[in-house]
């Protein structure tokens, strides 16, 4: 499937109820630091479930261009041989991070404090993207970063030689900037601490203690106090990646949305810091239940059942719950349209800094299918037409966005009128099976075999 090449326009039109099992594949946060983190342990690590989405792979690349030995086994299944905290080899041409956030962001953080020098660059998208949210508590490091006007890529890090300690309160509710500050703070002497007023995704932290590495954190007035001792020997893990929530997003939310279904996705991660969508879908009325709740390597997991929910009813999402579902609100602004109602997000600004600026993008996209959409610099409204009330009709533009285009998608599916997506190649970034997966739940993509 193309992410970078010609744009592969499809359209999703209303058709039958949604039914049966949707597995989703495995959670690209925990891909990606298990790559990271296996790369810097001493031995091997295994990894089941990896997702083999374009953004994962394209850290495997980065990881295996500075000396990590990344074996893929078969589906899902791979093997790092690592080379040690401060171990990274300089590598011997320009890092493409693709489409990714979280992989530059981390990788820069994980090399910052090797004695290597390493230059960045992404697609059109990430080139768009700010790197001064990581380059500057990097600096602090002794780390140096050259890049383009305003800190976009390409950008050629320069890492501290002698990296010292730090702390650092992240000024914007980032598990990226938290992430890069604490991969740093291992091959610093002493402790780096980090501080968050807003919790944020906490893989990282978890995982780091897999390892081995001293981690402490602590709840505080200033918020989230993380405290890394630099410096250890990270021992190889076995890693059983849970399937990803924000990938379970779209099916559950498409049989929300599409009358008569009902569809069950097994084995969804439900770590609090990422399950912010589900308990806002369950506010709204919808009819989403956890079944076989459960814990599986470290989190909590249960299987979600999401029924054709007629009765659901739009909600102001409390702006502190923004970071426990950043990625979702192109999707619940989908939702919302089917609800009755306004939905109200606020605290969102975020949002204007990811793969595209998603509150113009689904502000756009939907007003085009003729819904009512307000928005402000960190707070949209989307007011609701009821069940099947979206006109659609639309050809939405997903500007390199994987979410956008998952989203106007399933909009398709429960609109009046088909709507099409200018370019779903980006979906291979992070859901390379979106398309077969929601076909054999029963949803009518035209477009899709070219994607496959
Ligand atoms: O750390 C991570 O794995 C991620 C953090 C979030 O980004 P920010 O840190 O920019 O909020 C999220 O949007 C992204 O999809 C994945
Ligand atoms: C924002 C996202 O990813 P990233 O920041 O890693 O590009 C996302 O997957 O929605």
């Amino acid at each position: 499937m193309s992410v970078h090449g010609d744009p592969i326009p499809m359209t999703a039109r209303r058709g039958a109820a949604l039914s049966g099992t949707a597995e989703v594949p495995g959670d690209k946060s925990i891909s990606h630091r298990a790559l990271i983190l296996g790369a810097l342990s001493v031995g091997e690590t295994r990894i089941t479930g990896l997702l083999e989405g374009q953004d994962v792979l394209d850290t495997a690349h980065a990881m295996r261009a500075m000396g990590a030995e990344v074996t893929h086994h078969g589906p899902g299944e791979w093997t790092v041989q690592g080379v040690g905290v401060g171990g990274f080899a300089e590598p011997a041409d320009v890092i493409d991070c693709g489409n990714s956030g979280t992989g530059v962001r981390l990788i820069m953080g994980a090399m910052a404090t090797c004695p290597i020098t390493a230059t960045f660059t992404g697609d059109a998208s990430l080139r768009k993207r700010p790197m001064g949210r990581v380059t500057d508590p990097l600096a602090l490091f002794g780390a140096q970063a050259v890049g383009r006007a305003g800190g976009r890529l390409p950008m050629t890090i320069v890492g501290a030689a002698q990296p010292v300690p730090v702390r650092y309160s992240v000024p914007v509710p980032s598990a990226q900037v938290k992430s890069a500050v604490l991969l740093a703070g291992l091959n610093a002497p002493g402790e780096t601490v980090v501080i968050e007023r807003e919790a944020t995704r906490d893989h990282t932290e978890r995982m780091l203690a897999g390892f081995g590495a001293e981690i402490r954190v602590e709840d505080s007035d200033e918020g989230r106090i993380i405290t890394l001792t630099g410096q250890p020997e990270l021992t190889p893990q076995t890693i059983a990646v849970p399937r990803d929530p924000s990938s379970a997003a779209f099916p559950v939310c498409a049989a929300l949305i599409v009358e008569g279904s009902d569809v069950l996705v097994p084995g969804i991660g439900l770590n609090p810091t990422r399950a912010g969508l589900f308990t806002t879908l369950r506010e709204m009325g919808a009819g989403l239940t956890y079944e076989n709740e459960r814990e599986e390597g470290g989190e909590p997991v249960a299987d979600l059942r999401a029924r054709f929910s007629p009765d659901m009813r739009g909600i102001e999402v409390p702006p502190e719950r923004a970071p426990s579902m950043i990625d979702e609100y192109p999707i619940l602004s989908v939702v919302a349209a089917f609800a009755q109602g306004p939905t109200v997000m606020r605290g969102i600004k975020e949002l204007r800094v990811k793969e595209s600026d998603r509150i113009a993008a689904m502000a756009d996209g939907l007003t085009a299918c003729g819904a009512r959409v307000e928005t402000g610099a960190d707070w949209m409204t989307v007011h609701g037409m009821g069940p099947g009330g979206l006109p659609g009709g639309a050809t939405c533009a997903t500007h390199l966005d994987h979410r956008i285009a998952m989203s106007f998608l399933v909009a398709g599916l429960a609109a009046q009128a088909p709507v099409t997506v200018d370019d779903a190649g980006p979906i291979a970034t992070s859901f390379p099976v979106f398309e077969p997966l929601m076909e054999r739940l029963g949803a009518t993509f035209d477009g899709a075999e070219r994607c496959v």
